[in-house]
This record gives C-alpha cells, structure tokens and sequence, in this order.
C-alpha cells in the first residue's frame, strides 16, 4: 500500500517535532545537505561514521515512494564535514507540492480590508494582506539593500457576510503577543548564523 502523502506542508510545531527527534537520534549537526536522486544513493555510502534514519520512523516526515530511493537520512562526516545525505527524495509527481509558496498582497491600510475586497483579492490567488512589510521592502530594494522579511499571520480574512468576525488591531497584537517568543527566537537565531 502507497503511503498518505501529505499535501499541505507541516506546521512549526509538526517540524520541530521531527527536528526534536532527529536531534535526539543523532549527534551530527549537518553543515550541508545532500539530496540524492535515482541511483545516486552511493554517496550516502561513503559517509563516515552514518546515522542511518528511516523516513517510515521519523516522526511528521515524508515517504519515498519511487523504486530505487531508499527512503533514509543518513548522518555523519563526508570529507570531514558533517552533513546529512537525503536517499531519496520527494516529487511534485509523487504528489508532494513543491514548496508551499503564497501570494503576500499589500494595501496601504490602515483599515483593514472589507468581505468584497477580501473575496477580490483571493479570487486573484492572493494568500496572506498586509500594510506594511511589501511597501518596506520596495523602499530597501530601491536604496539597493538586501532583505529577507519576516510576516507573522496574525489573523483570518472575513469572506462571509453573515460572519460575526471582524479584522481588527487587538487580534493583531494578540497573535503578536502570543508568537512574540518565536518570532524573537528565529530571529536571533537567523542573525546569529548570518555570515
Ligand atoms: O503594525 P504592523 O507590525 O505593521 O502590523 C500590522 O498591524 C496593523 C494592523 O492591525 C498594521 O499596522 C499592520 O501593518
Ligand atoms: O487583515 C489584515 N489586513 C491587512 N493588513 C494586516 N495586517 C495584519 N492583519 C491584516
């Protein structure tokens, strides 16, 4: 029987679950990563001391399902790097989407946006609004700046008319107040691996 394969990527929580347990199954922290294709598995072979992990027993993660790829992690030290070779990887074919991509659209608020344009702007594949990240990140990119932004989605479109719910600030900072922590934890862990 084929595995479920799942069609929406994972959450944080369900990634860092499976982070958790790869941590905790091997002490090899990967400075590179390889992804090897059909018949390129061998590679991993070459691996020194290999940490051979199973996609089947890694919790939240994906299932190889083409002939010839092994479907396993494998840790350790290749030329005196540590890294992690991937044998077997995962196709848009196989039905894994390639990555999950959205369309970040900005208005110029500062209200926020009413049913019509919100059912506009999804009927136009939009994905996430905002006022303010889009239009700082075409003032950085004109000054020839280069970014790497960061939204938070902090709250749900209203598409219906007969809903109660209505977008506003306090729900902003809310969520704000409730991913503070992460959001200071990613951030600092991305400045601190910033070359
Ligand atoms: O205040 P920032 O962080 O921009 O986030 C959002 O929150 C406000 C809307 O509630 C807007 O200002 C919008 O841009
Ligand atoms: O619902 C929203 N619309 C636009 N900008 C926003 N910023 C936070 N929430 C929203």
């Amino acid at each position: 029987m084929l595995p479920t394969i799942p069609t929406e990527s994972n959450s944080y929580e369900e990634c860092k679950i499976t982070s958790d347990w790869l941590k905790a199954h091997t002490d090899v922290r990967p400075v590179l990563a390889i992804v090897c294709g059909s018949g390129l598995g061998g590679l991993a072979k070459t691996i020194k001391d290999p940490v051979i992990l199973k996609y089947q027993d890694i919790p939240n993660f994906p299932q190889s399902t083409v002939h010839g790829h092994a479907g396993q992690l494998v840790f350790g030290t290749l030329q005196g790097k540590q890294c992690v070779c991937m044998q077997g990887r995962f196709h848009l074919y196989e039905g894994y989407p390639v990555q999950k991509e959205g369309v970040y659209v900005v208005l110029g608020g500062p209200s926020f946006e009413t049913i019509a344009e919100c059912r506009m702007l999804h009927s136009m594949g939009a994905d996430a609004v905002g006022m303010s990240t889009g239009h700082e990140v075409i003032v950085a990119r004109h000054c020839g700046m280069r970014c790497f932004a960061l939204s938070l989605i902090s709250n749900q479109s209203v598409m219906d008319y007969t809903s109660k719910e209505k977008a506003n600030h306090e729900e902003v900072l809310e969520t704000g107040k409730e991913r503070a922590a992460q959001m200071e934890q990613l951030v600092s862990t991305i400045v601190a691996r910033m070359e």
